[in-house]
């Protein structure tokens, strides 16, 4: 089947199966094959890899990652779409359609569900997707913290989000998400992708980007759950000095400048100057204070 990656064959398609694109399921296809390609190059793929597409639409990207991976797990939530797709990748004999919602998928489950579970070694796998807007922080902090065998991930997303996951300390752009995402991975810009070429268009602009999942964190935090506490509350409140913020922890004043003065960081300083390996010292110090009362 050619490809579904064109304006013509998109609306086509879309006409005959009475299909009406949600915008509340972010449904926004991809009609230009020069774009397709190149997300799918992005993902590095070979006949050995494995790679999981969250959201294939009508099948745009779907097409070209079964041309270059051994295997293309795909999950739609959307069941309209799927007797689009299964006519969009007919010839395609290494797709494997899911019906589900991504966010609530143990992605290891469902990989090691069609290639076995390795003997107890998980298989590792790529993931793959054009986002859908109105998930992609909840479906990206899944994917992240969900401690997954996944190596890398080529992601569309909203302009301003990729610009947050990459953002650096003094950056307006720098928060909470920018530390995640670089706690577990290596962020990199692929390609800004304008809104003209996707069907409906959406009101903003795209970014692909793709996250190498680090094989250690980027820091030693300690405790993760805590870490990431205190890294929501120094940017709950970006305009609070760090001390005033942290407050909002419930931890005791004398308590939180000890830990400030252990990790060497300035109570007055504002958290959005705060480096990744600052955040986990000061992390690390105010769980030592908290088992030493
Ligand atoms: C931006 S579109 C991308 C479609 C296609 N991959 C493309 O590039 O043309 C997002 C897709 O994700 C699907 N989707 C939305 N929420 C989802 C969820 N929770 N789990 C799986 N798929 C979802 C939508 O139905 C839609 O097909």
């Amino acid at each position: 089947m050619d490809s579904v990656a064109t304006p013509g064959r998109t609306l086509a398609l879309v006409r005959e199966k009475g299909l009406v694109p949600r915008k509340s399921r972010g449904q926004n296809f991809l009609v230009d094959l020069n774009i397709v390609r190149k997300i799918a190059r992005a993902a590095g793929l070979g006949p050995d890899d494995t790679v999981v597409e969250i959201g294939p639409g009508l099948g745009a990207l779907t097409q070209e990652l079964a041309e270059q991976a051994g295997l293309v797990i795909a999950i739609e939530i959307d069941r309209d779409l799927i007797s689009a797709l299964k006519e969009t990748l007919k010839d395609k004999a290494n797709v494997r359609l899911v019906a589900g919602d991504a966010l609530k998928v143990d992605f290891d489950e469902l990989v090691a569900g069609f290639k076995g579970d390795g003997g107890g070694r998980l298989p590792t796998y790529k993931l793959v997707a054009n986002l859908p807007y109105y998930i992609t922080t909840p479906i990206l902090m899944h994917l992240l913290t969900g401690k997954f065998q996944i190596t890398e991930l080529v992601l569309m997303v909203q302009a301003e989000v990729g610009y947050r996951m990459l953002a650096l300390p003094g950056s307006k752009d720098y928060g909470s998400l920018s530390i995640v995402v670089q706690y577990y991975t290596i962020p990199a810009v692929i390609l800004k992708v304008p809104r003209t070429v996707f069907y409906p268009r959406p009101e903003v602009d795209s970014l692909v980007v793709k996250l190498t999942r680090r094989a250690e964190p980027a820091v030693q935090a300690g405790d993760e759950d805590f870490f990431f506490r205190v890294v929501r509350a120094a940017f709950n409140q970006r305009r609070k000095t760090l001390l005033n913020a942290l407050d909002s922890l419930g931890l005791e004043r004398p308590l939180l400048l000890k830990a400030m003065a252990v990790a060497g960081v300035e109570p007055r300083r504002r958290g959005e100057t705060l480096t990744i390996e600052e955040f986990a010292n000061l992390s690390k110090a105010l769980q030592q204070q908290m088992e030493r009362r």
